[in-house]
């Protein structure tokens, strides 16, 4: 059984996140989210919808085995609890895979990380990104 731990913000979900979730899951059997609490939001705009809203959105999709809300100040709080094989992440995620691996072992946490592939953003008949989604809602409703 590998058990393999996906992670984002998930505001208003649109098929990027599904695709990267099928991604993630394709990678083990077992498919645990950690939704980011809004408090750690804070390398973009914060999130529209309440943190238990995205996680009750996310654990509801197909490939997600069980979605957590994340912990508020310790990001590997989660990780030792679920205790995964692999950790994906997003196409476009900000962290550093060597110095998340570091971390990691500095926590005596021994897990594989991987990148999960991207669902074309340039395709201009959908919407696969949040800031784009609510972009086009300022644009269409204000
Ligand atoms: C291994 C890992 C564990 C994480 N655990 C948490 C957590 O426990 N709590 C939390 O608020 N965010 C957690 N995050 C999410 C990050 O804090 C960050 O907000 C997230 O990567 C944002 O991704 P996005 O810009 O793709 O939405 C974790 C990220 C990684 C890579
Ligand atoms: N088009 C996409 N293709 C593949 N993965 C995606 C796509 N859009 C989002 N993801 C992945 O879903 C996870 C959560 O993404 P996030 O919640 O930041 O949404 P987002 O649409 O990228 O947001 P924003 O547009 O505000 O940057 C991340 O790992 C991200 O890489």
């Amino acid at each position: 059984m590998t058990r393999v731990v996906a992670q984002g913000t998930f505001d208003i979900l649109h098929p990027g996140h599904v695709h990267y979730l099928r991604d993630a899951k394709a990678m083990g059997d077992e498919l645990h989210v950690i939704v980011a609490r809004s408090v750690n939001v804070t390398h973009k705009e914060p999130p529209v919808m309440p943190d238990d809203q995205r996680r009750e959105m996310v654990a509801a999709l197909k490939p997600v085995d069980e979605a957590h809300l994340g912990h508020p100040e310790d990001i590997f709080v989660p990780i030792e609890r679920i205790d995964p094989a692999i950790i994906a992440l997003g196409y476009d995620q900000h962290h550093d895979e060597e110095r998340l691996q570091a971390a990691l072992a500095d926590r005596g946490l021994d897990c594989e990380i991987r990148r999960a592939s991207p669902l074309d953003r340039d395709d201009s008949d959908r919407l696969l990104s949040t800031g784009r989604i609510i972009d086009r809602v300022l644009e269409e409703r204000s």
